[in-house]
């Protein structure tokens, strides 16, 4: 993968970002990267302070948002405290604006196709396949049954060149989604348009599509910072700490890192971050 500058130092990204901060941004991916894996999706929260750090760095840069494949109401829920943090949902279909969610004009036709989608994948798939109806979006899980991985997957592929529906895999998953122009990439790149440093933390598949986003937009913009954080994990976090400019172990890791850019502005307590 072409990288678009020598590798970055912590200390340089973000004195970089506390320089410009006005015209800085950061973005997280949710599950996985500021909330746990866990088996039942609708069990999750954000991990302990990160809903705190949002807060802080919303009061000193730009722009702070969650760009996510969960509904927006659901990261609505999440982060109720945090008005201040803009929401993404179902990879961009989906935005709150004043507390309300909006849907993209162009995925809402499909409601009705993915409604019943959900409702053929709970009839043909084994009962140990947790289907999660997200309304525009279906996601076929089977953490609590890896055998099936390949049963979901073929099931998802036919399913998908049948109904001209996108697939996107993911850690113990596989989703199946509208044919519209929504993805992680696409938000953060309309989202870093009007900033010169953006901060992209995930640690998914999905999530390389932000990566490649903030990469391209280096290679156009020599004035442009992209900085790349991924959360590691052993289901698909290597392909994307290879291409990351700094990797934590865990979500439960991620409060920290950011409370290493948090003390960099000034008025706080500097703390140094190795790298
Ligand atoms: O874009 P994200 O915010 O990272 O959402 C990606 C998927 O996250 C959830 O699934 C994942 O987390 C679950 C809860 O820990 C876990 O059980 C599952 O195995 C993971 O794939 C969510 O349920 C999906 O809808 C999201 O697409």
């Amino acid at each position: 993968m072409a990288t678009s500058r020598a590798p970055l130092r912590f200390a340089d990204a973000v004195s970089a970002t506390v320089s410009e901060s006005a015209k800085s941004g950061f973005f997280f991916d949710f599950d996985g990267t500021i909330a746990p894996i866990l088996r039942d999706p609708a069990a999750v929260f954000p991990v302990p302070g990160a809903v705190e750090r949002l807060r802080v760095l919303a009061g000193l840069v730009s722009r702070v948002a969650i760009v996510s494949a969960r509904p927006a109401a659901f990261l609505s829920d999440r982060f109720a405290a945090v008005p201040q943090v803009r929401l993404y949902g179902l990879y961009g279909m989906q935005t709150v604006v004043d507390g309300q969610v909006r849907t993209d004009a162009e995925a809402r036709p499909w409601a009705p196709l993915m409604r019943d989608l959900a409702a053929d994948a709970l009839r043909d798939l084994p009962g140990e396949v947790l289907v999660e109806d997200k309304a525009l979006l279906v996601a076929l899980h089977y953490r609590t049954a890896p055998a099936l991985r390949g049963a979901v997957e073929r099931w998802a592929s036919t399913k998908a060149a049948e109904l001209g529906l996108r697939e996107q895999y993911g850690r113990m998953v596989v989703e199946l989604r509208p044919p519209v122009e929504h993805d992680k990439g696409t938000v953060v790149e309309r989202e870093a348009e009007t900033l010169t440093r953006a901060w992209y933390f995930g640690d998914d598949l999905s999530d390389g599509r932000a990566f490649d986003v903030l990469r391209d937009r280096e290679l156009r913009d020599p004035a442009f910072l992209g900085v790349r954080v991924a959360v590691a994990n052993g289901e698909t976090g290597d392909e994307l700490a290879r291409r990351a400019d700094f990797t934590v172990s865990a979500p439960e890791d991620t409060p920290d890192l950011l409370d290493h850019v948090i003390g960099a502005f000034p008025g706080r307590s500097a703390r140094s971050y190795p790298g």
